[in-house]
């Protein structure tokens, strides 16, 4: 049974397919404080945050059995995504679920701002009937800048068409094209600020977009610019912005977010006249809330099952195409790892993995993932590595990771050759799909075979001679080790060669070193396959 902790507020419709499912107990406790969270964390495989809940470093290690940390919203910096990468613990968001809802919510804050509409009915509601003080302006002709043409701000863009307005937008990632199809100016930072009416952003915070809206954005920034703020506190220069606000730069800002969330009591922008807030509302919709939830309850039972998922923010994403031309590859990927870990000895100090046939022309980085994890899992156990930490525990390591690839794949379609090599030794193991029979090993070492990678294998290195076989044969028999399957590889007759045998269980270590002490045999080794 898989164990969930809700922690923050969520969606109970969201939630009901993680409820409902037979494998799963839910357990809903929000509001914790990190210590709360440190005690009880350890008994649970996964859980969903909004962005209340910190989920820290400590909060991770704390979490033995945590496998996923799902985010239901789009925001993860409240998630220490460097220690859930070193844990192997995926985080994944609902990146689509509350684009709409914060869109409109970044509308009605820059209209409110525009029409100064808190203030007055703070006025009207006090008995005051003033008419005068609160003369607005249109958001028809005037020009609104937008920092980050992600989902939000495109969908923001969109809107402000019908609102009349010109905009000017700056994404890193823009071009000229999306562009012209949104009809929209692509322009800078410096350009917005000094040509726009409105401005507002819809970046994440990073190291980057930190007060990406300072003082020296605010010295050459246009006289009478409302400012809104829909998606990280700290993107534009709180202190700055009162300041300008104050010598008459900026007309008017409306914030949903804050630097430090909840604000202190005396933050300057809850008692300026100028400036309207909400607290953190942008994705609060009954539409939104549902989605997230759902979105991210589904992928956190995918992840649970080990079943395909999306949405992994600590993993580069897949696109779906290429998902399904490299999963049937996953498995075989893992294997060839774990296969060629077990028969080599000595530290690991690089792994080559080639690639051949139709899959040297796709993005396989996803399928290496997978092959470092087999090698690596054999070191560190299958537990503390997984697809999202494997490449980087390599790297922690000093293991060199060597990426070949070939249009031409001998007799397959496609072949993944996994090469090995240690401070001792080097070995090499190739295998392939085959149609209609599924994944097989093809060869290993110089010599060509054919063995289906499960189960409990004996591999064996000897010389090619008369009854050695038949030894084999004997001995593992007198010790009650049945042998399912066998092949035998040589490049030359009586040359050096290898047995591969499938047996029905484990092989006890003193009969792998009787092998051993056979003439003509040079090594036996015992390869387990999950
Ligand atoms: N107030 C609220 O309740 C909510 C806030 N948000 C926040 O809104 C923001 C945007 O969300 P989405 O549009 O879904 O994300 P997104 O990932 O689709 O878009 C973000 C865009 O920012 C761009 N960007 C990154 N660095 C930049 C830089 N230095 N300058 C300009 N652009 C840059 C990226 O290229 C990307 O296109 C996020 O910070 C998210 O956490 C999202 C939902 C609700
Ligand atoms: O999705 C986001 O990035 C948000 O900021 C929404 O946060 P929330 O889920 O409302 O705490």
């Amino acid at each position: 049974m898989y164990k969930v902790l809700v922690s923050d507020p969520i969606s109970d419709l969201g939630i009901q397919q993680l409820v409902e499912a037979t494998d799963v107990a839910v357990d809903k406790n929000p509001g914790l404080s990190e210590d709360e969270l440190v005690a009880i964390i350890g008994e649970y495989d996964a859980l969903l945050v909004r962005s209340q809940t910190r989920v820290t470093a400590r909060v991770m290690e704390a979490g033995k059995k945590l496998k996923v940390v799902g985010r239901a919203g789009v925001g993860v910096d409240n998630i220490d995504l460097e220690a859930a990468t070193q844990r192997g613990i995926i985080v994944i968001n609902a990146p689509d679920g509350n684009t709409i809802t914060t869109c409109e919510h970044t509308f009605a804050m820059m209209m409110a701002v525009a029409r100064h509409i808190p203030q007055a009915y703070a006025k009207t509601v006090g008995g005051t009937w003033d008419r005068k003080s609160f003369l607005g302006v249109e958001l028809r002709n005037k020009t609104l800048g937008v920092l980050g043409m992600g989902r939000i701000g495109s969908e923001v863009a969109k809107r402000a068409k019908a609102f009349g307005m010109n905009i000017m937008g700056y994404d890193p990632f823009m071009t000229e094209e999306r562009a012209e199809k949104l009809g929209i100016k692509l322009a800078s930072v410096d350009e917005i600020v000094r040509e726009a009416d409105f401005m507002t952003v819809h970046t994440p915070l990073t190291s980057e977009t930190r007060h990406m809206i300072g003082r020296p954005q605010f010295a050459v920034m246009k006289p009478g610019m409302r400012i809104v703020n829909c998606a990280r506190g700290g993107i534009i220069d709180e202190i700055a912005l009162v300041d300008a606000i104050d010598e008459g730069i900026v007309a008017g800002a409306a914030f949903d977010v804050f630097e430090v969330e909840p604000p202190a009591a005396d933050h300057p922008f809850l008692t300026h006249p100028k400036i309207i807030v909400t607290p953190h509302l942008g994705a609060s919709t009954v539409e939104a809330q549902e989605n997230v939830a759902i979105d991210v309850s589904e992928q956190v039972l995918h992840i649970l099952r080990d079943e395909p998922f999306m949405n992994a923010v600590n993993m580069p994403p897949i696109p779906a195409n290429l998902q399904s031309k490299l999963q049937p590859y996953f498995s075989l990927g893992e294997k060839l790892g774990s296969f060629i870990a077990q028969s080599t000895e000595g530290p690991v100090q690089e792994i080559v993995v080639s690639y051949s046939g139709e899959l040297a022309e796709v993005d396989t980085q996803p399928l290496t993932r997978y092959v470092v994890r087999g090698v690596l899992s054999h070191h560190l156990g299958l537990e503390q590595v997984n697809v999202v930490n494997s490449m980087h525990l390599a790297k922690l390591r000093d293991v060199n990771i060597v990426i070949q690839k070939s249009s031409t794949a001998k007799d397959f379609t496609n072949l993944v050759t996994v090469t090995l090599r240690t401070k001792k030794e080097e070995h090499v193991v190739s295998g392939t799909l085959l149609t209609g029979y599924g994944p097989r090993i093809v060869q290993i070492d110089k010599f060509p075979v054919d063995v289906t990678p499960e189960g409990n294998l004996i591999l064996i290195s000897h010389n090619d001679k008369p009854g050695i076989i038949g030894r084999v044969g004997t001995l593992l028999g007198s010790n009650d080790v049945n042998i399912a399957t066998m092949q035998v590889g040589r490049q030359l007759e009586g040359g050096s060669a290898i047995m591969v045998l499938r047996v029905d269980k484990g092989t006890p270590k003193e009969v792998l070193q009787q092998l051993t002490n056979m003439p003509e045999l040079n090594t036996a080794k015992e390869i387990i396959l999950a």
